[in-house]
């Protein structure tokens, strides 16, 4: 079954006319895990924000974008504003944009669950505690003093999968979630990403340039160029039967990066 039903989306730029994203369809299966992969400027980001009806109100689009049967399109923000959060959540590449600088990072998580759940403020704490230290965050009620900028970008990102743990969203939209870490964040972040779909069975859309987590967490993928969706498959063999030529482009270049990288470690 599908959970969501992206189609004929087409997004563009209502101040040049430019057209980013042309007429794409795609499908989010219930349980499972949409890796979207592509070049820079592809249009995975925004493509991403048009599900959460979080983009710049200078991009406009068209198109239908389904959820459980109801079009988010026609959606009063109002109702949208429900669905965020407690239905569709959104994990994004640099958590400083994510949280309200100007106030702990407690406030917002206590204003994003009261929004949601009729909890006081003891409960919600206690489940965002417990939420912290499942992703291995160590002294939660510390973390939840702090202000974004004094905690590290594998900090925020592990708060953002805390509070989706408690969110218990039907769709996790996670977009190049690694990209701003250090190795060891990235690889501790996506072993957080897998448990949360694991735990919950959520199903997830998942942005990255990486092909190898995307092989290790993806059950389809897309591949875009220029707005467009050039290939699309199962995880397992997408790669290594590749159709279209940029897919082959991009199986190669991850090749010679990881050659790369195994020479200058000595492994090879
Ligand atoms: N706020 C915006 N205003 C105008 N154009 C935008 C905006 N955000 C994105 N775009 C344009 O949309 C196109 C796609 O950008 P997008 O961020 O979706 O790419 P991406 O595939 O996610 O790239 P990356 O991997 O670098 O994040 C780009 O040409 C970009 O210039």
């Amino acid at each position: 079954m599908n959970l969501l039903e992206i189609a004929n989306l087409k997004l563009w730029d209502s101040a040049t006319g430019k057209v980013i994203v042309s007429n794409q369809s795609f499908q989010l299966k219930q349980g499972s895990c949409l890796a979207i992969v592509g070049e820079s400027g592809s249009g995975k980001s925004v493509t991403c924000r048009a599900i959460m009806r979080l983009n710049k109100p200078w991009i406009r689009q068209s198109g239908d974008i389904v959820f459980k049967g109801e079009n988010l399109t026609l959606l009063p923000e109002k109702e949208m504003r429900k669905k965020r959060g407690k239905q569709l959540c959104m994990i994004v590449q640099n958590g400083m944009t994510a949280f309200d600088p100007s106030c702990v990072i407690g406030v917002h998580l206590r204003e994003t669950l009261a929004e949601h759940f009729g909890w006081g403020r003891n409960e919600i704490e206690a489940k965002m505690k417990h939420a912290m230290e499942s992703v291995m965050l160590k002294n939660p009620i510390e973390v939840m003093n702090k202000y974004p900028h004094q905690l590290s970008g594998g900090m925020l990102q592990r708060v953002m999968i805390a509070l989706a743990l408690v969110l218990e969203p039907d769709v996790i939209i996670a977009d190049e979630p690694t990209t701003a870490l250090d190795t060891i964040s990235q690889f501790e972040v996506v072993e957080q990403l897998i448990r949360l779909r694991e735990r919950m069975g959520c199903s997830m859309i998942f942005v990255s340039h990486d092909l190898g987590v995307v092989h290790k967490m993806a059950d389809d993928v897309l591949v875009m160029k220029d707005g467009e969706i050039v290939e699309r498959g199962a995880a397992r063999t997408i790669f290594s039967e590749a159709q279209h030529e940029y897919t082959r482009y991009l199986v190669s270049a991850k090749r010679g990066l990881s050659q790369h990288f195994k020479r200058i470690m000595g492994r090879s």
